[in-house]
């Protein structure tokens, strides 16, 4: 079976190295290629970049999602809120790769699961999801006597803090203890702040250069610090997990899901 993929945000840094890893795959075809109303980029051959034509131009209507199986978007909340009301009109599933959204939009996906196969997730690499289960196993081990803080770092043009991985590392932490993370997260600390309160969960967000995106999670007692870390050299650790998710989603017609559910480490 050929899975018939639309891409959003095409011209992006996702969304190029989404098109390229589509038109590399045997098993998936690039059935649309969206980008934003006014992008340069739109009426050009979806590969161009790659130095060839596939025959599939990037276009600012939704329309050209109808026939495809799944929407793998990596653009801004509120353009992967619009493309979610056309795929659930048009009943094409999705693969949510967005981060930054607030809590009426998390639950808009969540809603629109019940007509459509959606995955969510704020990473789509092998790596930051066996680092999830990892963390589950550290933070029950260090549940006393051991600070936790999130550091992450990412390229100067990533326009969300903190990141949507180190918010889910931070939940997975929090989940583990029985914490809630809306109470317990520390998200900015400046002037006198007093002394730390060891039921929090620091956060911390670095923004510089090209950073592809390094994200730890540190346990500090006293006497040793723990730190459970991630750093990716290549973004095509996304793409080739969106494309293992749009494999996962292909006998899917409703649902809600994560990468956990899709690399069976749940
Ligand atoms: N889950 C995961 O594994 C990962 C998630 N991400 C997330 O993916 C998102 C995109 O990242 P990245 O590719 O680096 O970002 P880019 O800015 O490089 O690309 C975003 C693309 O989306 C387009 N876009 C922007 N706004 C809209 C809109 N309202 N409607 C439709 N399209 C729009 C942009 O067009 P234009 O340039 O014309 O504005 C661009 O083509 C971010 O939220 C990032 O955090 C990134 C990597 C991995
Ligand atoms: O914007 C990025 O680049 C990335 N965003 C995601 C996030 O916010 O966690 C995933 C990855 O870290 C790269």
């Amino acid at each position: 079976m050929t899975i018939k993929i639309a891409i959003a945000g095409s011209s992006g840094r996702m969304g190029r190295m989404l098109i390229e890893a589509t038109a590399n795959a045997d098993d998936c075809v690039l059935h649309a290629a969206l980008d934003r109303a006014g992008s340069a980029a739109v009426g050009s051959d979806a590969t161009a970049f790659l130095g060839k034509d596939c025959g599939v131009k990037i276009t600012d209507q939704l329309d050209a999602l109808a026939g495809a199986d799944v929407l793998i978007d990596f653009t801004r909340p509120e353009g992967t809120l619009e493309h979610l009301a056309k795929c659930r009109a048009l009943g094409v599933n999705m693969i949510i790769g967005t981060t930054g959204f607030d809590e009426a939009g998390s639950a808009a996906i969540e809603a629109a699961s019940k007509d459509i196969a959606i995955v969510h997730a704020y990473n789509m690499s092998v790596g930051v999801n066996l680092l999830v289960k990892l963390l589950e196993v550290a933070a029950k081990a260090l549940s006393t006597g051991y600070d936790i803080e999130v550091l992450e770092m990412h390229h100067r043009m990533k326009v969300d803090a903190p990141s949507g991985t180190a918010l889910m590392l931070g939940k997975a932490v929090a989940d583990a203890l029985g914490r809630d993370l809306k109470d317990c997260g520390v998200f900015a600390r400046e002037g006198i702040t007093g002394e730390r309160d060891p039921s929090s969960i620091g956060f911390a967000a670095l923004r510089g250069g090209d950073v592809i995106g390094d994200h730890t999670v540190i346990f500090a007692g006293m006497g040793e610090r723990i730190e459970i870390s991630h750093k990716a050299s290549n973004r095509n650790i996304y793409a080739s997990g969106s494309l293992r998710a749009a494999r996962f989603l292909a006998d899917k017609k409703v649902g809600f899901f994560d990468m956990q559910n899709v690399l069976g480490v749940n």
